[in-house]
Order: structure tokens, then sequence, then C-alpha cells
């Protein structure tokens, strides 16, 4: 169970550990000589929406980023300390990182359907993993458009090109892509700051469905949709977290006067 006590504005939570999705335990990162992420300590609930907002460059792509490991990209990235998920330190060398991304799924800013059949999109990775049984393929494509709520949208098209889609649906379809895979966690990077105004508040609305079955972590330079979709935020400033609360208090009542100045507009 959840069980808030007092609020500590490093980590909100007094989330048990049967609550929490993502451990983070002093963790820091450099790119080279930059130091971008300054001894992070923060537990992400499970099954909940955590915002993570912060001016540009802050840092909070990086730490999503952390989460799937896909920092291990760049050169030059060295990082120290703790990522707990599922009991296991996820920076450790002995972690399956193809694995972990299948578990920790990631959609970006811009919809990044891939350029084949919207039905060959969702079941990507499914193909990747060896499953070609065309009965459990197409159960899972159904399955993973209906929860992203693209189905009614594209049933009927579904060896189309994915190309032609919408963005919002594109984006929808994106996610399905990363629900066919039965993710645990679900980062989603600014997901529809290229959307229109009606389809962010649709794919607002699936968050709120899919945090039934899956942690949800955001980021987000939109203080109304912090605000409207997460149930906890998170505040950063040059790589280090500020205050970290449930979205309520933290809009409501923000402690540092470093996160009222922010989320009032006074900066960023
Ligand atoms: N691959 C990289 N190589 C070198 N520096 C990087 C790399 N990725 C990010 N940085 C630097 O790390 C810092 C944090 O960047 P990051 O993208 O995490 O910030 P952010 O808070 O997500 O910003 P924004 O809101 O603009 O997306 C920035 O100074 C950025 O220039």
């Amino acid at each position: 169970m959840l069980k808030l006590f007092e609020r500590n504005t490093l980590n909100v939570a007094d989330i048990t550990d049967d609550t929490t999705a993502i451990d983070v335990r002093n963790l820091n990162l450099w790119f080279g000589n930059k130091h971008v992420l300054n001894d992070i300590s923060m537990r992400i609930p499970k099954n909940k929406i955590t915002a993570l907002i912060g001016q540009s460059g802050c840092g909070k792509s990086t730490l999503v980023n952390c989460f799937n490991r896909l920092n291990d990209l760049y050169d030059g990235c060295k990082y120290e300390g703790e990522i707990n998920i599922g009991g296991r330190n996820i920076n450790s060398k002995k972690v399956n990182v193809s694995r972990l991304r299948t578990q920790v799924g990631m959609v970006f800013q811009r919809p990044n359907p891939f350029p084949m059949s919207i039905y060959d999109n969702v079941c990507y990775g499914l193909r990747l993993q060896g499953i070609k049984t065309r009965r459990h393929l197409d159960d899972a494509v159904e399955s993973a458009l209906k929860e992203a709520a693209l189905w009614d949208e594209v049933k009927d098209r579904l060896f189309e090109s994915a190309n032609a889609l919408s963005g919002g649906q594109q984006q929808r379809l994106v996610i399905a892509r990363a629900l066919a895979l039965k993710p645990d966690i679900l980062l989603l990077d600014e997901p529809t700051s290229a959307l229109d105004p009606l389809t962010t508040l649709f794919i607002e609305e699936l968050m709120a469905e899919l945090k039934k079955r899956c942690t949800i972590v955001i980021v987000t330079h939109n203080m109304q949709q912090a605000s409207r979709v997460s149930d906890y935020t998170a505040f950063f400033h040059q790589g280090r977290l500020v205050e970290y609360a449930d979205s309520d208090s933290l809009f409501t009542m923000p402690e540092k006067k470093q996160t009222e100045d922010y989320i009032t507009g006074r900066y960023g």
C-alpha cells in the first residue's frame, strides 16, 4: 500500500518497497566533463503517473534515458549510482539491456512510426523476440491497438502504411508498439508537444487508463499537463532534484522558492 507520511521534499514518498517501480539511488551522470545529473535519489511509485519538470537542459530527458539505458549509446557518457527496477540494479554490467528495453518502453516527442504498415509497426518488437505465429501476432496487435485507443480507427486498414496516419494517431501507434511488449514501465518524453490540444487531451486520457497496467514517467514542459495528469511531480534544476511531492501539493503549495518561481512562470 502507498503510505504517505510527512512530506519530504526529496523523496516523497515513504513509498514502500512494494509500491516502488523505480528506485534511484545517488545517481550521478556526466557527458564528458559535464556533470549533468547530480546525486539524484528518488522512488517512483508503481501504477502512478510521475511528471518530471524543470527548465530546458536541467536533465529530465537524460534521467528518463537512464531508466532504459539509452545513454549508453552516447560516447563519453559515464554514470554512477543505482537504479533498481524489479529488484535489480539496471546499471549493473550484467543486465541484458535488450530485455530491459522491452520491460521499460519509451515514447518520444515526435511520433516515430517505422516506414511499414500499421500491423508491422505494432508487432515489430514481438517479431524481434522470435514470435512468428500469425494468430499470436494478430491477437497482440489487436490488444495493443485497443489499449492505445486506436483500434476502431485503424482496424480496417491494418496493412496500410503507418505514415498515412495523423500525428495523434501515429503517437498512439507508437504507444501501441511499446504496449505490445507488455512493459512494466512506460517513459514518455514530451509525448504531446508536437500535437494539437484536442489530441493532447486524448493522449492524456489514455495515460490515465494505461497507469492501471503500467507505471508511467512523463517529461513535460506543460505545467497544466503535469498538474492534470500526474499523481507525483519532481522539479529539477541544473541536474539536481529540488522538490518532489504529490502533484496537488507541489502545484498548490510548493515548499521551495525555486519551485514556486518555475511553476508560476517567473523563469524557464
Ligand atoms: N548526448 C549528449 N552529449 C552531450 N551532452 C548532452 C547529451 N545529451 C544531453 N546533454 C546535455 O545534458 C544536459 C541535460 O540535457 P537534457 O536533454 O537531459 O535536458 P532536458 O531537461 O531534458 O531539456 P529539454 O527540456 O530542453 O529537453 C544539457 O546541458 C544537454 O546539453
